[in-house]
């Protein structure tokens, strides 16, 4: 098996607007269980790298490897159902449905991957790592603050316990030591499991909590976006 979690080679990608840049990435490669802080100024495309990864994009060329497995040769039917087995994701917006309890979303993430069963022991035991309230299972979302709202999607990202797990930019919402404690969590959570986690952020303060910085105008070839 592979010891790299993501193997990128030769990846370009470009919107289909008129006037997109494009967006191109040599090579990139970060072993298993490592966590990466991903920074870079406005409009870099780090987003756009992570969307590559998860798979909501796909390129125009080049390729991905997640875990050995290339996720651009796969069929799109494929292709979900390999990102539901190994690749975690909280974007900025956590994607939460709101009038569903937090169990009914967690499930939801579980329902989607092959690892079937009940999973409501594994969902208890995260949100009490994460130290969310006792109840909070049985809570609709719309009832949760902002901070217990991302703790939740990082539950439901971790459900399935996945190889990689991409996080965009979620402490804005926190205060500073909501944050730290937050942050060591998650690095404590995903070294544990081995998981390789890719954090996306423009504070630079919270850079120290990551084995890894990487800029991603590093990542991007100069000649192609001359
Ligand atoms: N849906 C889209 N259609 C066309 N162009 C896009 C789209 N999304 C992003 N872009 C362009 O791609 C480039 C990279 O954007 P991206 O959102 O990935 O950057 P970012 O580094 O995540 O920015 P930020 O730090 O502001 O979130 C930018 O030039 C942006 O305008």
């Amino acid at each position: 098996m592979s010891s790299l979690a993501i193997n990128i080679q030769d990846l370009s990608y470009r919107y289909k607007q008129a006037n997109s840049p494009q967006f191109h990435i040599p090579q990139w490669q970060v072993p298993q269980g490592q966590s990466v802080f991903l920074h870079g100024d406005s409009g870099t495309g780090k987003s756009t790298l992570l969307n590559l990864l998860s798979g909501v994009l796909t390129p125009q060329s080049g390729s991905i490897e997640i875990m050995g497995q290339a996720l651009t040769t796969m069929k799109a039917s494929q292709r979900d159902k390999f990102r539901a087995n190994h690749i975690g994701v909280v974007f900025q917006t956590f994607n939460l449905i709101p009038y569903l309890t937090v169990l009914e979303n967690i499930k939801l993430a579980h329902y989607f991957a092959d690892n079937k069963g009940d999973i409501s022991a594994k969902a208890s035991e995260l949100v009490e790592a994460l130290k969310l309230p006792a109840g909070v299972l049985t809570t609709p979302v719309s009832q949760l603050s902002i901070g217990q709202q991302q703790r939740v999607a990082i539950v439901r990202a971790l459900i399935n316990s996945p190889d990689v797990l991409l996080v965009d930019e979620p402490t804005s919402a926190l205060d500073a030591s909501a944050r730290d404690a937050f942050l060591t969590l998650l690095v404590e959570m995903t070294k544990s499991s081995n998981t390789c986690l890719i954090f996306v952020s423009h504070d630079s303060a919270l850079q120290d909590y990551f084995d890894v910085k990487t800029d991603i105008k590093s990542l991007i070839s100069k000649e192609v976006n001359a």
